[in-house]
């Protein structure tokens, strides 16, 4: 049975295009709203149907109402692995899903860095953003360039399938750490190879997955990454996830440009 999305009392599918951005922790709120400003004018069509950005947790209101009309969806970067209680600080699943968050970004290695969070925790969030009806976006991928990407994924990733119900729907942001904040993201037929291979690891689940690239990207990359998969279309993600490049919105929507170009 497909996972109930409450905040539109439907039951839906993920989107097959993905284009996109985490804010992380550069933006003012000022300059969230100028983000929001140039998008929500340029997508006004409802083009930005699927499409995403992740924001800080004070941010999930106000850009959800600044991009209404545009179809895009609106997560954030963190969630507590407690349910309401004494928490003190924390921001739970239930409020999130309350104010109508879709996503949540989970694993993410700057995470881990600041934080000490391990894969344990992430998993007990992402059972959390699940059971309420938020899908986790679990930021996967191998620490350095010659680590071997199968065992690091499947590693990672058996955490999460341990966690979540089998039928809940699941985004994979393939994001090799040493591609993030980097000059350039990782060649595009290693994403390719990579991508096939996080593919395969999720071959058995009955719940709908989705898998992003993300690392760096910005305007081209997605086209590079189609153009090496020409052979292996199972290695093809499903969209790209931006992170600095993201802070220009022209940026943005050049990748959701290319995105939906690429996938019609
Ligand atoms: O979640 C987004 C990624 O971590 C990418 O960030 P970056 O494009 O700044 O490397």
């Amino acid at each position: 049975m497909r996972p109930r999305d409450d905040r539109r009392g439907s039951l839906v599918s993920l989107p097959r295009n993905l284009a996109g951005f985490s804010s992380k922790a550069y933006q003012s709120v000022a300059d969230a709203r100028r983000w929001a400003e140039v998008v929500g004018e340029a997508l006004s069509d409802g083009r930005g149907e699927g499409h995403y950005i992740c924001v800080p947790h004070p941010v999930l209101p106000l850009m959800t109402s600044w991009l209404a009309g545009t179809g895009m969806d609106v997560g954030v970067q963190d969630l507590s692995r407690f349910g309401p209680g004494p928490h003190t600080g924390d921001v739970t699943a239930e409020v999130l899903a309350e104010l109508g968050c879709r996503y949540v970004m989970l694993g993410h290695p700057e995470r881990r860095r600041d934080y000490g969070e391990t894969w344990e925790t992430v998993a007990e969030k992402a059972a959390r953003a699940s059971e309420n009806g938020i899908v986790p976006i679990i930021i996967a991928g191998e620490p350095n360039r010659d680590d071997d990407v199968r065992a690091v994924c499947s590693e990672q990733l058996d955490y999460i399938l341990g966690a979540v119900a089998p039928e809940a729907d699941l985004m994979i942001a393939y994001e090799p750490a040493w591609a993030i904040g980097a000059a350039d993201a990782a060649p595009p037929e290693h994403i390719v190879a990579s991508v096939a291979t996080v593919r395969d690891l999720l071959s058995n689940r009955p719940g709908e997955s989705r898998i992003v690239y993300g690392g760096s990207a910005k305007s081209g990359t997605y086209t590079d990454i189609v153009a090496a998969g020409t052979e292996d279309p199972m290695g093809v993600p499903d969209g790209v996830f931006l992170g600095r490049a993201g802070l220009d919105p022209h940026a943005f929507l050049a990748s959701v440009d290319e995105v939906e170009r690429a996938r019609h």
